[in-house]
């Protein structure tokens, strides 16, 4: 009869310690997050309150931002069983190459004011899961400094029209040596949505010190020692005066804009031009025709004009008026892989996420990028195999029906 062995204490040790102890406090924060949703509740208690809220915020009531998202929630998916999911594929082409899915990380204004890593840590997220990054014209990080970040990247470059047309034209210059792929103009800001969060916390760019942002700091500090110990922002696009966002954008955007700006850019730029912030089909019509490759049905998040159109809902007839000529993108609430895929299903090319990538940058830097990306493209196959589904191209609008009772 053989004795039993008493185990060492170097073999029990592994077992007591707690899951995970091995890493950093973030990472098992990060790790711990579920849901993009999670990412969001990690976010709002790492970074001060008015740097939240202009993230998470939209303009006016917020009725266009709830309508956005609970769009999503009225879409009840009619799975087909005894199909194959063995393999399950989310590739798909966008703008005529090759994306890992059907998602794009959307432009988004001032992203190192969210965490000092900022835009590289988006595109280095973006490059190695195969997705685009449209960098903005009001980013915290250059054109040339972003491009040295993820030169291996699908980079867009999103524009503003500046009244200062020489500027425009140097940004479209400065994109294209620096080989950036796409243009993305967004046409549904003429003048700032009013951001009443904004207003209420006295945001401005950069944020100033002031007691309430002295406050506001000091309750997060592990925000406040990020931005301490790296270098200051670049702000690649500003002239460094400080103002709110709505006077910023009341100085540099040209309210004047019109389609025949558009017929410019499509002569001064070779490659692909995607137009951002489309809500009607009489609009989506008039773009493609002076030249757009791509729309984005779009109402900016919700950030813009207050119960604007919700994108979900306008998505179906541009893709019927103008889905043979371009492909068709979509953008706000998107908050899991599943609404991607529900997009997907009723026509979009791609869906564009701006929050959901924010939170989990907030929430850890590039790691929380990364585990943001990580729960999006998860739930994109996953709810791609329990539909029956193994192509991108399969997703149809009978996957799925839209629920009228709102439950
Ligand atoms: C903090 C923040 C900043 C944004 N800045 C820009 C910008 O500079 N240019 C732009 O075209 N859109 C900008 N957007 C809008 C996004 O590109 C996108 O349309 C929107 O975030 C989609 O909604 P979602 O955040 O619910 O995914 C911004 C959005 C957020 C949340
Ligand atoms: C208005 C810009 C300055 C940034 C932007 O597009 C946004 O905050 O939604």
């Amino acid at each position: 009869m053989t004795a039993r062995r008493r185990p060492r204490w170097s073999e029990l040790q592994p077992l007591l310690q707690p899951r995970g102890a091995s890493l950093s406090p973030t990472d098992r924060r990060l790790a711990s997050a579920a849901s993009i949703a999670d990412l969001r509740r990690l976010a709002r208690r790492r970074a001060p309150r008015a740097v939240f809220d202009y993230t998470d915020g939209g303009a006016g009531d917020e009725v266009a931002l709830q309508r956005s998202r609970e769009a999503y929630g009225r879409i009840e998916f009619r799975p087909r069983v005894l199909h194959d999911v063995s393999v399950v594929d989310s590739t798909t082409t966008l703008l005529g190459r090759p994306a890992s899915a059907p998602l794009v990380f959307a432009p988004t204004g001032f992203t190192r004011m969210m965490h000092t890593e900022g835009e590289p840590a988006v595109a280095r997220v973006a490059a190695r899961e195969g997705i685009p990054y449209a960098l903005s014209t009001m980013g915290t990080t250059s054109i040339e400094a972003l491009a040295a970040a993820a030169p291996e990247g699908r980079r867009w470059f999103q524009l503003y029209l500046w009244r200062d047309r020489g500027a425009s034209r140097d940004f479209v210059t400065r994109a294209h040596a620096a080989g950036y792929e796409a243009l993305v103009l967004t046409v549904d800001t003429p003048v700032a949505g009013p951001r009443l969060r904004d207003v209420r916390n006295g945001l401005t760019i950069p944020p100033s010190l002031s007691l309430r942002t002295f406050v506001d700091g000091a309750l997060h500090p592990a925000w406040w020692f990020d931005l301490l110990t790296t270098e200051p922002l670049e702000f690649a696009s500003l002239n460094r005066s400080d103002g709110t966002v709505a006077e910023l954008v009341g100085r540099l955007f040209d309210p004047a804009a019109t389609i025949a700006d558009l017929a410019w850019l499509r002569s001064a730029w070779q490659g692909p031009i995607v137009v951002k912030g489309v809500l009607t089909v009489e609009d989506a019509r008039a773009v493609v025709d002076a030249g757009a490759d791509a729309v984005v049905v779009s109402n900016h998040g919700g950030r813009q004009l207050d119960r604007a159109a919700t994108p979900l809902e306008v998505l179906p007839a541009v893709v019927d008026a103008v889905g043979d000529r371009a492909e068709v993108y979509v953008d706000g609430g998107i908050m899991s892989g599943s609404d991607v895929v529900a997009a997907v299903a009723l026509g979009a090319r791609a869906a564009l996420v701006g929050r959901a990538y924010l939170y989990g940058l907030m929430a850890g830097g590039e790691r929380g990028v990364q585990r943001a990306a990580d729960i999006l493209l998860g739930e994109v196959s996953s709810t791609m195999a329990l539909l029956g589904v193994t192509r991108v191209t399969d997703l149809r609008p009978d996957h799925l029906r839209i629920r009228s009772d709102g439950r």
